[in-house]
């Protein structure tokens, strides 16, 4: 069915008034020195706005980070399943449309007349540099919208992929080419990268301290490995294509087709089928997740094909009977027992999930009776784990001493794991995370932890005691931790933190833009009674 085309949520504000050209001093880093000054920030100092053009609506959603708190390796198999956790640490997605038509005049280097008719400007305004734009170039025979990144800076697959898949649902749903010009800001939760010198810093005046400044180019930024390209993905398809299709009201109605579309664009910009946990969970929440059969994703082709917009709207739609979607996403959204939290310790020095993976594969595929034997009894205990959790969970009155139970399972999952690690070769729990698990679980208040996801020296999730003061506690014992053993895969952990994330429960969902206050062009959109 075709949906109706967007349409304006806010009056347009009055034309900018055109200033005399200084070099940006803030929110495009500099990088965009054409423009000219239109804000005034809370200290006087000026602030360009790309003056491509003014905005006229506004839609700010976002979407979570996950945990695969077990089912690793497993949930890649249709025959097994995953327990994943949604995150409150969220990517933040927000689509202004830009004022139609509007050239960049004088400013605009030249040969770029296709510019005038449609561009994307996309900002990721928390790193240095991190400004991508980009040209809509319209494919022949059905080949769908191309996104064209100009210039030559660093390419990002994610968001490049992610537009020309919206633009080309959009354009096929709404019948038309015609997007004109949007804007995109993206915004980071602080713990989706390790700390740095600027993000420790200062709160900028006038500027929203929701958000940090990491001060320093994106590709630099260390990642804690809470899945920033899914829940980017996620919340940049459903972004566009709800400013341009839909009402922000729409959301929960459109959850399965934004969930196909962003599972297409985020197998497409990985060059991969994963088993799309991390998708999932960052558009319907926590829940039991049973991925999508591979070979739904596998006839796609690339954007520019012959007749790719009609296979992308047949997926979405999920009208084609031969290939139809088969995602289980069970009890989504829910919760932890009263009296329980999850929390993430970063141990600063992430692994090479694909290589592991294809590693672990490879060892299934030649040993398939011990494979099926481990990954069965992973399985029945990871199912016996989650129906406890849910019983719990549904259970009034329970506290931390109706957790014993719950220890018990996390403990034989995890010899599971330590056999899998060393059957296989990959270090999936290796000794030195073994040894910090196992020292962080006897601290009063700590039920157990695992290594979650394709585990490797990345962060580890706890189970604990809802209470501030075993937050306290595990930050104090890990506070200069030294590991004392030897990893039997060579490898050594660095700093080991908490981080500031606790379980979150909801997937994708609709923001208000005060928040972005300082971030993104809040003196227009407060006049539009948009704050
Ligand atoms: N804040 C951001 N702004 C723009 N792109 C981002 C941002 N965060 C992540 N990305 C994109 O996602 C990629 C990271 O994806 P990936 O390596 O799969 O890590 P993860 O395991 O966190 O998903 C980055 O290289 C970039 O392309
Ligand atoms: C191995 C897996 O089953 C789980 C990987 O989980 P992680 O949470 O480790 O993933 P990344 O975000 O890619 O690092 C692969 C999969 O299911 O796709």
């Amino acid at each position: 069915m075709r949906a109706p085309r967007g349409k304006n949520k806010v009056n347009r504000p009055p034309p900018l008034l055109r200033r005399p050209k200084i070099r940006c001093p803030g929110l495009c880093s500099g990088a965009h020195c054409f423009c000219l000054i239109t804000n005034r920030g809370a200290e006087g100092e000026l602030f360009c706005q790309y003056v491509m053009s003014a905005p006229v609506s506004v839609t700010a959603l976002s979407a979570p980070g996950k945990v695969l708190l077990t089912g690793g390796y497993l949930c890649l198999d249709r025959s097994y399943t995953g327990t994943v956790f949604a995150l409150n640490a969220r990517i933040h997605v927000i689509v202004q449309q830009l004022k139609r038509g509007h050239p960049r005049g004088a400013n605009a280097p030249a040969g770029e007349a296709e510019a005038e008719e449609g561009t994307v400007m996309v900002r990721s305004p928390q790193f240095v540099d991190a400004v991508w734009e980009y040209g809509v170039q319209r494919c022949e025979n059905g080949g769908g919208v191309k996104v064209v990144q100009k210039g030559d800076g660093k390419r990002n697959p994610f968001v490049e992929t992610s537009l020309s898949y919206a633009l080309t649902y959009i354009s096929y749903v709404a019948d038309s080419k015609d997007f004109g010009s949007l804007s995109v800001t993206i915004m980071a939760d602080k713990d989706y990268y390790s700390e740095t010198d600027a993000s420790k810093g200062k709160k900028v005046k006038g500027r929203s301290d929701d958000f940090v400044d990491f001060g320093v180019p994106l590709f630099e930024a260390h990642k804690t490995g809470l899945g920033s390209s899914a829940a980017l993905v996620t919340a940049l398809v459903s972004a566009v294509v709800i400013h341009r299709t839909m009402q922000p009201e729409d959301l929960g109605a459109a959850r399965d087709k934004l969930h196909n579309l962003a599972q297409a664009a985020h197998c497409a910009a990985q060059g991969k089928v994963g088993s799309g946990f991390d998708v999932a969970s960052a558009i319907y929440g926590s829940c039991l997740y049973r991925r999508f059969s591979p070979e739904i994703l596998e006839s796609i082709g690339d954007v520019g094909s012959d007749g790719f917009e009609e296979r992308l709207f047949a997926l979405v739609e999920d009208s084609d009977p031969k290939h139809q979607w088969d995602t289980e996403c069970v009890d989504f959204g829910m919760q932890l027992p009263r009296d329980m939290q999850l929390v993430l310790c970063d141990v600063d020095c992430g692994s090479e999930t694909p290589s592991m993976v294809k590693k672990v594969l490879e060892w299934k595929k030649n040993n398939p009776v011990e494979a099926t034997l481990i990954f069965r009894n992973l399985q029945q205990n990871n199912e016996k784990l989650r129906q406890e959790l849910k019983r719990m969970a549904q259970t009034p009155g329970l506290n931390f001493d109706n957790f014993k139970g719950i220890s018990a399972l996390i403990k034989r999952i995890r010899q599971h794991i330590q056999t899998l690690t060393r059957l296989t070769g990959v270090p999936i729990e290796p000794r030195i995370q073994t040894e910090l698990i196992d020292s962080l679980t006897k601290l009063e208040g700590v039920i157990g932890g695992v290594v979650p996801g394709a585990g490797g020296y990345d962060a580890i999730a706890l189970l604990i005691q809802d209470d501030p003061a075993v937050v306290e506690r595990v930050k104090a014992h890990v506070a200069n931790w030294t590991s004392k053993v030897e990893d039997d895969f060579g490898g050594s952990i660095g700093n080991v933190r908490l981080l500031d994330v606790y379980h979150g429960s909801e997937g994708v969902r609709n923001e208000l833009v005060d928040q972005y206050a300082g971030w993104i062009w809040t003196r227009d959109l407060a006049t539009q009674g948009l704050s």
